[in-house]
């Protein structure tokens, strides 16, 4: 595995009686761009507050750039954050607040402030103080202030809540850029997949203070196939008819159900197929592939677990 940014073990967080955050276990490796996805109140915001210190760690153990989060903690000006709304001076303009942030981590030349303002896009408002500026750009300056320390890990909560979607394609483009090119790792919470599908590398599936999934985006886009649905009475026997008559790829779901991966399979030559060799076909659907589907039953899954 690659260099690990960071290491969630066993996390639990309490408030009075209730457990915000159960058992939770997570690592983000560098460079990644982790998509930290929950319905509301599932224990994002409360999973970065704990990751910044922010809140007290109680039970469990954060490591963050190498370090265990509340142990006066150096890594901490190597990770920038936004959580809940930016922190801005709201009297202040915004090439203001981005000066104070740089004399606050005695980082920061004009120049660097000036490219600031321009990647984050708001070089038109930057003597326009923070009160009269639009939620986007108010989140666009949050993240600028997050970005100008040059950090090597960035915490996003819900960056993208209430931009339009003009405003959501520029933020991500941003992100990508901030990843690829000055390779800053990233976690970014939303509570809609489809949100973080475009730009996460990888996903962690939050739901009720439970981690009840972590998967790379390839396993996400494997899980989430479009194709052919068959129903059949021996899936073994109609793997090897498939394989035979070079229907591939094709993947095996469960006992009765298989899975032909191409989006204009030949329903009738397949039916054909395995009719003649025997088999029993019970039913054939199209599958679109959908990612509130997949997230969906992935939520359905975990409800029925529990009870
Ligand atoms: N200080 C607190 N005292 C009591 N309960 C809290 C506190 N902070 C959070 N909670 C509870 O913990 C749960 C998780 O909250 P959290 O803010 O982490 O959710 P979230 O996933 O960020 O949700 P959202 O998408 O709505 O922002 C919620 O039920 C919330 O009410």
């Amino acid at each position: 595995m690659s260099e690990t940014i960071c290491t969630i073990k066993n996390v639990d967080k309490h408030f009075g009686h209730f457990q915000a955050l159960n058992h939770v276990s997570l690592t983000i490796g560098k460079g990644d761009i982790y998509g930290l996805i929950g319905e509301n109140g599932a224990g994002k915001t409360t999973l970065m507050r704990l990751m910044t210190g922010l809140s007290p760690l109680q039970t469990g153990d954060i490591e963050l750039l190498g370090e265990h989060v509340g142990h006066a903690s150096r890594s901490l000006s190597r990770i920038g954050a936004v959580i809940e709304s930016p922190a801005l001076f709201e009297k202040l303009t915004v090439a203001q607040n981005l000066k104070v942030c740089a004399i606050q981590h005695g980082q920061g030349s004009q120049q660097e402030i000036d490219e600031t303002i321009a990647f984050v896009g708001l070089t038109a408002k930057r003597n326009t103080k923070a009160k009269n500026l639009s939620l986007g750009q108010r989140q666009r300056l949050g993240l600028g202030l997050a970005i100008l320390p040059h950090p090597d890990f960035l915490i996003l909560d819900e960056p993208i809540n209430g931009l339009d979607p003009t405003g959501i394609m520029e933020f991500r483009a941003l992100l990508q850029r901030l990843n690829q090119e000055q390779h800053v790792t990233i976690l970014i919470s939303s509570h809609i997949l489809t949100e973080l599908y475009q730009v996460s590398t990888r996903f962690g599936i939050l739901h009720h203070g439970t981690l009840i999934k972590e998967l790379t985006k390839a396993e996400l886009d494997e899980a989430n196939q479009a194709g052919l649905l068959i129903t059949v009475d021996d899936t073994a026997k109609t793997a090897r008819l498939l394989d035979q008559a070079h229907i591939t790829p094709f993947q095996v779901q469960d006992r009765t159900h298989i899975l032909i991966m191409q989006k204009d399979a030949d329903a009738g030559l397949i039916n054909h197929t395995l009719v003649s060799g025997g088999i029993v076909v019970e039913d054939f659907s199209h599958r679109a592939s959908s990612l509130e589907d997949y997230y969906t039953h992935l939520l359905q899954e975990a409800e029925g677990a529990v009870k």
